[in-house]
């Protein structure tokens, strides 16, 4: 099934009421949730716009129907590409971030871990996960992913926090389910997701038995508060601005007090030596999502930049042409490692595609380096107006009017009202709360730098490069290279 946007807002609207902003509990329909919401549309209008039917849509593996792609569980390298060119495309309508991604990357993690858990112990969680995602694809559900715990102080294991809560954990175990409680955070989109899939964020050992838990559940089930901070601009109700004003994001603190989660939902419940994998599945799926989304970020800056050369009249200057070829390098290299990742990806036992995880955390690393650099280009080639400009409304009205349109003229090819739309623009995308969000969001989404590092230093062959060094340096005769041979690209489902 493909979900209308009116169905996905009928089906919210009609939710309990558990979001609360500002010390009250409000509804979904709350306005300040409206530009959130209006991502998600774009998501639901692309799976069912023809011109787009298989790159947002695919074909689920569980039910042999057709599928929003975000639903998907990648099969092959085709999938993974599919997955990053639908990232790119929405983000770049969106603004910059689609917010879908965290959910689809958590239903491959736990795709891939039920399995390999079942595999290990004889449990039946991949059956279950199995269940769960039928209904999940028949309905078309939307499901955001609560891994981030609140973590307390930073030294000390989920066990040995003074106060429990910190992490996510089972309070007790029934035959029916279990009771969790806890805080999870800088949850995006939670407020207007139909369910919350919880995941570990961290390797647990044995003592933290309890915090090793994953579940899903709807999102306003009974015990749940999400204590949102959304984020808008300015001009969101002004039907004059641009489309970029129209869209905005909410994240939250997940609080689980004492919450029930029936057996069928629970997709690990103690297995702590999983704790680690599962939490990198995820992790790795969504640093390949950010080649997809980063791309479309810098595009957007760039287009800014490019724009806002233009109206400085300075497009010719040979810094201006530097500077914007900077913005091709973070986009288009961020893009090619998601693009090596899958085609260096593997087929897991549970038949879900992976992304190669050294591509994909160079990838991610690159994006998160690159992102207040790019803002630094903007800021450079624009000069100050983005944070100086007079409001909307003395262009459009009152005594000044005239004098402004002469006084934001610049460049004499473009009309006062476009370069008036420029410099809005660029103070929108460069030096707003949504700005702001952006360049937060770019260095810590989907784990900050070190923890790309960490991925790296355990999973890239450092001893291979000290082999070459020895071989070079003269102290070993030969030097094996058979792994260049044996890599080979799987170019499966590309035509
Ligand atoms: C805009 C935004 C959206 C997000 N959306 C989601 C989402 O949808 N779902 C989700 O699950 N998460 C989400 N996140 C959370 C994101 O994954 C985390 O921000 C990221 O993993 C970093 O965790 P943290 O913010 O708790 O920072 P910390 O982990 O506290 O990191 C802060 C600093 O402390 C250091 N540090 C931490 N622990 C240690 C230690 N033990 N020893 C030494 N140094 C340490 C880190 O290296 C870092 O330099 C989002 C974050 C942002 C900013």
């Amino acid at each position: 099934m493909l979900r209308t946007k009116e169905q996905y807002h009928d089906d919210l609207f009609a939710m309990r009421s558990n979001i609360y902003i500002g010390g009250e509990c409000v509804g979904r329909d709350d306005p300040r949730l409206r530009p959130g919401i209006s991502v998600l549309d774009i998501t639901f209008d692309l799976a069912r716009d023809p011109e787009w039917k298989g790159v947002a849509t695919a074909i689920s593996p569980v039910t042999g129907e057709e599928i929003n792609r975000w639903a998907h569980l990648p099969q092959n390298p085709h999938d993974l590409i599919q997955k990053q060119k639908l990232i790119r495309l929405g983000a770049r309508r969106a603004g910059g971030c689609i917010q879908r991604c965290m959910g689809h990357d958590a239903i491959n993690a736990l795709a891939i871990c039920t399995r390999e858990m079942d595999d290990a112990n004889g449990t039946e969680y991949h059956r279950r996960f199995t269940d769960y995602l039928k209904v999940y694809h028949q309905k078309d559900l939307d499901g955001c992913c609560a891994q981030t715990d609140s973590k307390g102080d930073r030294m000390k294991r989920p066990s040995e926090q003074q106060d429990p809560d910190a992490y996510l954990h089972i309070v007790e175990e029934r035959k029916d389910g279990i009771v969790v409680s806890g805080f999870k955070m800088s949850i995006t989109q939670a407020p207007y997701a139909d369910e919350i899939i919880a995941l570990p964020t961290r390797a647990l050992g044995e003592e933290d038995r309890n915090f090793a838990v994953a579940f899903a559940v709807p999102a306003d089930v009974e015990g749940l508060k999400l204590i949102t901070r959304p984020v808008w601009l300015r001009e969101k109700d002004n039907p004059k601005a641009g489309p970029f004003c129209r869209y905005g994001v909410s994240d939250c603190i997940v609080f689980f007090d004492n919450v029930f989660v029936p057996r069928e939902r629970v997709f690990m419940c103690g297995e702590w030596q999983f704790g680690r994998r599962l939490a990198l599945l995820f992790a790795d799926s969504h640093r390949h999502s950010y080649s997809g989304c980063k791309p479309a970020v810098s595009d957007i800056l760039c287009g800014a930049a490019a724009l806002a050369a233009e109206a400085n009249n300075i497009e010719k200057a040979s810094h201006i042409k530097e500077k914007l070829s900077e913005f091709a390098g973070a986009a288009e290299l961020a893009y090619a490692a998601g693009i090596a990742a899958a085609v260096f990806g593997e087929k897991t036992a549970s038949g879900v595609f992976f992304p190669n995880e050294i591509y994909a955390n160079v990838g991610r690393r690159l994006t998160g380096e690159t992102i207040y650099h790019e803002y630094n280009l903007l800021t450079e080639i624009a000069g100050g107006i983005a944070v100086t400009m007079p409001f909307n409304e003395d262009f459009d009205k009152g005594e000044n009017k005239e004098a402004l349109e002469r006084f934001i003229l610049r460049n004499p090819k473009l009309s006062p009202e476009t370069s008036c739309k420029i410099w809005q623009f660029v103070e929108n995308v460069g030096a707003s709360s949504m700005a702001s969000w952006y360049k937060i969001a770019g260095v810590h989404g989907g784990g900050s730098p070190i923890m790309e590092t960490i991925a790296l230093n355990i999973g890239y062959n450092f001893e291979d490069k000290k082999r070459l060094a020895r071989y070079l340096a003269g102290i070993d005769e030969s030097l094996d290279d058979s792994s260049m041979r044996d890599s080979k690209p799987d170019f499966t489902g590309i035509a």
